[in-house]
């Protein structure tokens, strides 16, 4: 039990157009309500995603946009109703922060398929406010849609799972990829990507990383424990994998070619779509008929495995690999991940951030 004050201010930093370049913002949290807790921001990781909508890729973009959708952070205060967290507990926040919870979706515990889903920020609240994320001091959340951080797992560590690393265990385990000695594939070696390798090699995948350039080859292989490496340009070394794989997790966040990565799969094989990608793409259906291959998609995952998968690298040992910054370095990091250069997730110390400039 426990109430909560008045509306609070807050400061972010947001989108204020589509160049994308965050700057402080400063604006009101939603009105609070019963089942809500309010949650001082930790670290947020940055996700290609972030780029996407603070750059209106998708077209759908309003601004001022804060973005962050992998947010840990602490519970400050909590509204009569929670029975899920007091004050002081260590949270997770993601990608989605309401839901129907009448729908099919809703009923059968994946929320993250209601069509009602309210994203974390470029969208409306039941109130009419606009959703803020994580790069700010605090966020309100209704109960449903926050997750314990474990012990055991680092607040900054924890960021990074909150989206890629329940973007890639979701769909594993959906398919039923979860068995040991499956052989899958990670394309695009990247926050998604770093995670899909970690999380298949503690299930007992023989795990393929296939990527635009050799250069992640040795740290794919040494420091995150790939077991093969493809240059997805390499036209022999394609080949000599071809037929060989249960799956691959295509997180390339551009338009690419599908048919070189089908050729790869095995009789009953799953390419499965993560990047956000707003052109058509293009195969031939013997592609996929020739192999009884499927050509799927996944996103995020639910709010209990959101939970899972955190229970899951604390049993396993797994760590995220990430480059901690403040935010008055976001920009450059945006960049940064827009060039393709970072060891694998950038996470925004928040807390230990000077927010107003
Ligand atoms: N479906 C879902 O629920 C989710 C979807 N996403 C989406 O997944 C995608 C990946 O996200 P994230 O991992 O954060 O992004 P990153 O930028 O961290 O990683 C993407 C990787 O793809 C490869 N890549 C990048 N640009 C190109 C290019 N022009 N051509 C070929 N390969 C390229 C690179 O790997 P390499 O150097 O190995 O080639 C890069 O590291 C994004 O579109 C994001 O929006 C993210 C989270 C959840
Ligand atoms: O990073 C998480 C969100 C992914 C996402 C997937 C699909 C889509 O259309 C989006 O707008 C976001
Ligand atoms: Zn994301
Ligand atoms: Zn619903």
């Amino acid at each position: 039990m426990g109430s909560l004050a008045s509306e609070k201010t807050v400061i972010g930093w947001a989108a204020k157009d589509a160049s994308g370049v965050l700057s402080p913002y400063t604006y009101t949290l939603r009105k609070t309500e019963a089942e809500d807790v309010v949650v001082k921001v930790l670290y947020c990781g940055i996700c290609h995603t972030d780029i996407h909508q603070t750059k209106n890729h998708l077209g759908m973009s309003n601004y001022p946009m804060v973005p962050g959708h992998e947010v840990v952070g602490e519970v400050t205060e909590v509204g009569p109703e929670v029975t899920r967290f007091q004050p002081g507990d260590v949270v997770g926040v993601g990608v989605i922060v309401g839901c129907c919870r009448t729908c099919q979706p809703c009923k059968a515990d994946v929320e993250q398929y209601c069509n009602k889903r309210i994203w974390s920020y470029n969208d409306v609240y039941t109130d009419g406010k606009p959703t803020q994320g994580g790069f700010a001091s605090s966020m309100i959340v209704n109960q449903k849609f926050a997750v314990k951080i474990p012990t055991g797992l680092a607040p900054e560590q924890a960021a990074p799972l909150l989206c890629a690393g329940v973007t890639v265990y979701s769909p594993l385990k959906h398919f039923g990829l979860m068995k040991p000695g499956l052989r899958g594939a990670i394309l695009g070696l990247g926050g998604v990507g770093h995670m899909g390798v970690k999380v298949a090699k503690a299930m007992g995948h023989h795990v393929t990383v296939i990527s635009s350039s050799d250069k992640k080859k040795t740290e794919a292989m040494d420091h995150l424990g790939a077991d093969a490496y493809l240059v997805s340009s390499d036209a022999t070394q394609m080949a000599t994998a071809a037929d060989s794989l249960d799956y691959i997790i295509d997180t390339v966040p551009v338009k690419h070619p599908l048919e070189p990565y089908l050729s790869l799969l095995k009789l009953d094989g799953k390419l499965i779509l993560m990047g956000v990608i707003n052109e058509p793409l293009q195969f031939v259906s013997p592609m996929v008929m020739l192999g009884r291959k499927a050509i799927t998609g996944s996103f995020i995952g639910s709010i209990t495995e959101t939970q899972e998968v955190l229970e899951f690298c604390v049993e396993k040992g797994l760590t995220s690999t990430i480059e901690i910054v403040k935010m008055d370095y976001v920009n450059q990091a945006i960049e940064r991940l827009e060039r393709n250069d970072v060891r694998y997730r950038f996470v925004v110390d928040v807390a230990g951030s000077k927010l107003e400039l």
